[in-house]
């Protein structure tokens, strides 16, 4: 028997020893079964023959070696270690996260080999006239006639209904292909003709192939930065490189996949958390196996493996998305250039309003700054406007100035977006007589009121009622919506324009498979259209027939407490402003406010987000927070809101003498209860990135023996994002 170490999945701080017979000794990194307290845990093989093993008759044997072959390869492992030590994360856990669901299970990879189509005897000699009709069966028979097709090809034209249909009735049967690495294309289709700044990006990450190389594109809305990640692409896929390509929205995939293939006849994959278990671990064979020549996904797509990646992209390399809240909290940018190291490969972070941290880089010559001033297209950017509400009657929410603006694009043919960041009817439901507002009992918020699927939800903890026919305290039955969401925006605009066609986007209404598609197919269909939306709208859509953009109400997040709270507001207003005039002629931005004279909003419309972002930059090095000081935040939740401050506070104690560092808390946190438990938190900074790190060795090592620690929830968040 031989020792092996395995990393678990569950929340130890490490590897756990096991016996196994000498001819079936797995390879570090394959998965084995083995029985852990009354349990079998599927784990990952991190050592063979460890030096300083457990006494070996105390050892319980492995159940069974699942791999032949690491499903983890060597560069993974070095890259998901990593991330264990940097985010503090015990490393079972990452390890098996990374992998899809059907691995972490412990299934057999053999039994998912990709399919392949053909037609049966039966199905090449039936007489044309039998499917007659059946119009889709009978495309389908015909183009497998011409060739086989791959299940990926065939779904890409068919519904699995169709395939269905034409497998029982035996003309069509499925044979195993085993994945190979995608064919390079002889010649790949002519991008556009570049403009100056675009060529000279093409040309320097072109320069970067094959070494580590990180690149920051500043390039501002529509100034064609995805024209630039195609045309790198491009040279990548001649000499069989794969791309992997972050997005911070599975609601951007669809629109990034078409524009993609339209341009490239090469396997391209979505990944994204609305897929099935199965087309997960499709894709993942598809990478591993070099058969996917592009993959596109949101954050964790930075796991999947690959055969030979040549190059990582990262777009709107600003967007919060990109960092994991809750468990293991990565970010996926930090992460992803980590990876690009490991794989020499070059990275690419693009956005129109790049995070401080990535200016910061740039600024000091880490990154190498890539400017994109103007739109490619030559469209000028859209002038802002701001629309004083003080001592104005409001329609629904909007100034006269706004509607006389609405009215005038409509009549010349042109859509106009209304953005407002809140979903729902409106954010509470109101007594009239006495005041008293629908609150969530497990948090400390208000229920937003549904109107169209009659509930109060907590948009916090997700609970959801009943609409309360009484007052809570009064017991009046005078009850009123206050403020508005986008569901009551939607309704007010149809009473004020009942003639033009309105398009939701938000959570929402997007929900249903197949809404956010077909809204955005309404949305580029031409002809005057209001579009109303949360910040779903802003993320890098292009809506040529977009001429006015309203911001409706962002003065609530003017005066947050969050360090951050002005730099995201920035990057939201002009990720929105955006969206407009991006087909023709210059486009328009109202922005209403009670607060005109404000410095961020007065900021932002006379000097732009790139000058904003410099003096913000000045403003974090004066009062020395990230990216001048490392933060690390410790967030503890209990019912009983003692035990939060005292758990915080033991921890503070240990980092009271420790140099270098400086704390902040242990305070409530600003959202200071969710579902049913206390928040609190406590901050940790210092400009020395291993002390940092290494006080927070010292933390982790003892608050796992503290009786207390049984009684919080707690998370170390490193470099949080997020400080509600
Ligand atoms: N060199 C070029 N010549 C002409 N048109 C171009 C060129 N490059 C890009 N475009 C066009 O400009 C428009 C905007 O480009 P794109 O969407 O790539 O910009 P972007 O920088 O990614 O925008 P955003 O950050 O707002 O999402 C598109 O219609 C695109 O086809
Ligand atoms: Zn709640």
């Amino acid at each position: 028997m031989i020792v092996i170490r395995v990393a678990l999945p569950v929340p130890l701080r490490q590897h756990f020893d096991y016996l196994v017979a000498k001819h079936l000794v797995p390879a570090v990194g394959c998965r084995v079964l083995v029985p852990f307290g009354s349990r079998q845990l599927v784990g990952i093989v991190w050592q063979v023959a460890p030096d300083n093993s457990f006494a070996i008759n105390k050892l319980k044997t492995v159940i069974n070696v699942i791999d032949q072959q690491p499903v983890l390869p060597p560069l993974l492992r070095n890259l998901l270690s990593f991330a264990a030590e940097y985010y503090h994360y015990p490393l079972g856990e990452v390890l098996i996260s990374a992998l899809p669901a059907l691995l972490r299970e412990g299934r057999n990879l053999a039994d998912y080999q990709p399919l392949a189509y053909r037609l049966t005897p039966a199905g090449k000699i039936l007489e044309s006239s039998v499917l007659r009709r059946a119009k889709q069966q009978h495309a389908l028979w015909q183009a497998l006639q011409q060739s086989d097709l791959t299940e990926s090809m065939l779904l890409q034209q068919f519904s699995r209904a169709i395939l269905n249909q034409l497998l029982k009735k035996e003309l069509v049967a499925a044979y195993p292909v085993p994945p190979v690495p995608f064919a390079a294309p002889d010649s790949l289709a002519k991008g556009l003709q570049l403009t100056p700044n675009q060529a000279l990006a093409v040309t320097a990450i072109n320069q970067a192939k094959g070494r580590f190389e990180r690149f920051l594109i500043e390039g501002v809305t529509g100034s064609g930065k995805t024209e630039v990640y195609l045309q790198c692409i491009a040279g990548l896929l001649m000499t069989q490189q794969q791309v992997l390509v972050i997005v911070p929205e599975i609601g951007l995939t669809p629109q990034t996949l078409a524009r993609f293939q339209a341009r490239f006849d090469l396997p391209i994959l979505c990944w994204h958390s609305a897929l099935t278990d199965s087309e997960r671990l499709h894709c993942w064979q598809q990478a591993a196996t070099g058969a996917a020549a592009i993959i596109i996904g949101t954050r964790s797509a930075l796991f999947l493996p690959f055969m030979k990646l040549g190059l990582i992209i990262i777009d709107e390399e600003h967007d919060q998305s990109l960092k994991q809240q809750d468990g293991f909290s990565y970010h996926a940018r930090d992460l992803a250039i980590k990876r690009a190291a490991l794989e020499h490969c070059p990275i690419v972070l693009g956005s129109a309003t790049p995070s401080l941290e990535s200016l910061y880089n740039a600024d000091s010559q880490r990154f190498i700054h890539l400017d994109l001033p103007d739109r490619a297209t030559g469209h000028k950017l859209p002038q802002f406007k701001l629309v004083d509400l003080k001592q104005q009657v409001l329609q629904f929410g909007l100034a006269d100035i706004s509607l006389a603006h609405i009215r005038k694009q409509l009549s010349l043919g042109q859509q106009v977006m209304l953005f407002l960041n809140r979903r729902g009817f409106a954010p509470a439901l109101s007594c009239q007589e006495c005041g008293w507002l629908t609150e969530c009992h497990r948090c400390s918020a208000f229920t937003t009121y549904h109107k169209q699927s009659r509930q109060l939800i907590c948009h916090h903890c997700g609970a959801s009622k009943a609409i309360p026919r009484q007052c809570g305290d009064c017991g009046s039955t005078q009850l009123i919506p206050l403020g508005q969401g986008t569901e009551q925006l939607e309704q007010n605009l149809q009473t004020l324009f009942p003639d033009t066609a309105i398009t939701r986007l938000d959570r929402d209404s997007t929900r249903r498979k197949g809404a956010l598609h077909s809204a955005l197919d309404d949305i580029h269909s031409p002809g005057a259209r209001l579009i109303v939306g949360t910040q779903m709208l802003a993320k890098g859509h292009h809506f040529p027939n977009v001429s006015l953009v309203v911001i409706v109400d962002v003065d609530g997040a003017l005066y947050s407490s969050d360090f951050r709270a002005p730099e995201q507001l920035a990057q939201l207003l002009t990720q929105v402003a955006g969206r407009a005039g991006r087909g023709g002629s210059q486009g328009t931005v109202l922005l209403q406010t009670q607060y005109p004279e404000h410095s961020l909003l007065q900021d932002i419309i006379q000097n732009g987000y790139a000058a904003f972002a410099r003096s913000a930059l000045l403003e974090r090095k004066h009062t020395q927070l990230p990216p001048y000081q490392y933060l690390a935040l410790f967030r503890a939740e209990a019912h009983d809101t003692n035990h939060c401050q005292q758990w915080l506070t033991q921890l503070a104690d240990l980092v009271h003498n420790m140099p270098q560092l400086q704390l902040l808390g242990p305070i409530p946190s600003p959202l200071e209860r969710r579902a049913g438990k206390y928040r609190w938190q406590l901050q940790l900074y210092s400009i020395n990135r291993t002390v940092l790190h290494n006080a927070l060795d010292t933390l982790l090592a003892q608050l796992l023996s503290w009786p207390l620690t049984r009684k919080v929830k707690w998370q170390l968040d490193v470099d949080p994002i997020d400080l509600s």
